[in-house]
């Protein structure tokens, strides 16, 4: 049974904790005292309110779903500590600087850091984007104003630019554009939208290279808990959580 110190008890962590099969989370961290102790009685973990000592605790391996916050302050201490992590708040990735030492202590230290697909499908073969020339790459997200925490009467452009720059400005929406980045190898093109006649999460990615073209749109349905943060994120990171100790490694 794999253990998990979770980092975060908000919407995806309750999913992820209702569908423990293959691990069990053992030790739960979150900046609110009151969720942590509801959270750890309602799961049956131990609840902290103190980092230094959840990372004490014996855990095989940190998921963090908490913010970029988080995952910016903790990512390297889990590492230091000699633990893998799984980082759902990618866009702590975007400053390259700490990317490149979480890789380089990851290396040295043999962990692994997880990035989950998230809110978005095709990042496997997108990964070739590392070995073969890219000629376009962009994503649109489209969301409905609510799920920005925004009002809207029509279809309003909000950013236009670098991966880097959107998910620093809207560090809770746009985390797959730069887990598209890392997968491709570069700082992808991004355009982000609200529309409120559009109910779903939208992902919309315009691929063009060596290999040909591809169009990936995704519609996704919002979580009950957190509109920002579509289900098929919760779902993304418990089907790794779930493929963890599976011996068949599937995509590219
Ligand atoms: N990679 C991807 O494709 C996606 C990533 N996300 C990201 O996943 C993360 C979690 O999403 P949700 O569960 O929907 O969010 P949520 O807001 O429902 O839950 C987050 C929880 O983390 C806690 N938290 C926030 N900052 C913290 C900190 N510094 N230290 C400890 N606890 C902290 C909050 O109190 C809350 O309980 C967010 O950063 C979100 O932007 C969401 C959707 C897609
Ligand atoms: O859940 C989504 O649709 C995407 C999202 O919020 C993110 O990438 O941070």
């Amino acid at each position: 049974m794999i253990t998990v110190g979770l980092l975060g008890c908000g919407n995806i962590g309750r999913v992820i904790a209702a569908g423990q099969e293959n691990f069990k989370i053992t030790a739960v961290y979150d900046v609110v005292p009151a969720r942590v102790e509801a959270f750890g009685k309602e799961f049956d973990a131990k609840p902290f309110s103190d980092f230094t000592a959840f990372l004490a605790e014996p855990t095989d391996i940190i998921v963090e779903a908490a913010s970029v916050l988080a995952a910016t302050e903790h990512a390297q201490e889990v590492l230091e500590a000699g633990k893998d992590i799984v980082i759902m708040s990618v866009g702590a990735l975007a400053d390259i600087e700490y990317r490149s030492r979480l890789i380089e202590t990851a290396r040295q230290l043999k962990r692994k850091i997880h990035i989950p697909s998230g809110a978005i499908m095709g990042l496997d073969n997108i990964s070739i984007g590392q070995i073969s020339r890219i000629d376009k790459f962009v994503l649109r997200t489209t969301k409905n104003p609510a799920s920005l925490a925004r009002e809207a009467t029509e279809r309003t452009q909000l950013f236009s630019g670098k991966a880097h720059d959107c998910v620093r400005q809207y560090p809770k929406n746009t985390n797959v554009a730069e887990s598209l980045s890392i997968a491709c190898g570069r700082d992808v093109d991004v355009e982000l939208w609200m529309d409120p006649n559009e109910d779903r999460n939208m992902h919309e990615i315009f691929f063009e290279g060596e290999f040909g073209e591809a169009y990936i749109r995704v519609r996704n349905l919002p979580s009950p808990d957190n509109p920002a943060t579509s289900y098929l994120a919760a779902l993304s990171i418990l089907t790794l959580l779930k493929n963890l100790d599976n011996p068949l490694v599937i995509g590219a």
